[in-house]
């Protein structure tokens, strides 16, 4: 199993004393499938692909990726499966400001010691290929979010974790996007776990779970 998650748990400290926002989720990802995570808003969704990421640590259960529990791991360990396992797509795109469209779409491949592949076709298919000389603040919104989609497809991680990853798109730049995505991620026999709030876009993968005030409903 790529990804097993076993009674997950998180709580925010706040004024109020401590907030459950994970209430013991426990769900598993193999390699070669894809999934979508569904809940309204503030039902911890976010808070959950962090702590997959390992950008922030569980109160109580595990996440284990590629057979490494992240709590047997330090801040440089999690980095490093970040680096070499796990691919992010966020909101915010922190592509490099220094660099252009063709260096941000490579820079994550070489990082983890990987070819990123023919560049000008996957530039192609993200619709970016008259703007591989361009830098990121010439860019529109939506352009940065394709390279961002593309900067992570390109390094060939294990695992894809995405959240509204076409939120700046329309709908069908966004449709074809997370086709893109979703091929790419099986293609290569990897594993995308995405969260949205669209059923348009949850219904394009294999599976869906929903979140309801923390639990899996
Ligand atoms: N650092 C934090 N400190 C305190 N509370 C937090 C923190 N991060 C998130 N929360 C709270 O945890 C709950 C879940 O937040 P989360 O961002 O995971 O929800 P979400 O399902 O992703 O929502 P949305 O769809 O609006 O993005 C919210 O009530 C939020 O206020």
């Amino acid at each position: 199993m790529l990804l097993t998650i076993r009674d997950l748990s998180k709580s925010f400290d706040t004024t109020d004393g401590p907030q459950p926002v994970l209430r013991g989720v426990s769900f598993d990802l193999d390699a070669g499938q894809t999934l979508a995570l569904t809940g309204e808003s503030g039902s911890g969704k976010s808070t959950l692909l962090h702590l997959v990421a390992g950008l922030d640590s569980a109160s109580g259960g595990s996440v284990t990726i590629a057979g490494t529990d992240l709590a047997t791991l330090g801040d440089a360990g999690r980095a490093a499966m970040r680096r070499d396992t796990v691919g992010l797509v966020f909101q915010q795109f922190n592509l490099i400001p220094s660099l252009n469209v063709r260096d941000n779409l490579t820079f994550h491949a070489r990082l983890a010691g990987r070819d990123a592949g023919d560049v000008a076709t996957l530039a192609t298919r993200l619709g970016l290929s008259d703007h591989l000389d361009r830098y990121p603040e010439q860019l529109s919104g939506g352009q940065q979010q394709r390279v961002a989609i593309g900067r992570t497809l390109a390094a060939r991680p294990r695992l894809v974790l995405a959240d509204e990853p076409t939120g700046n798109l329309d709908e069908a730049t966004g449709d074809a996007m997370m086709a893109l995505m979703r091929d790419m991620v099986t293609d290569a026999g990897a594993a995308f776990l995405m969260v949205t709030h669209s059923e348009r876009l949850a219904a394009m993968l294999d599976d869906r779970l929903h979140l309801r005030a923390g639990r899996l409903a």
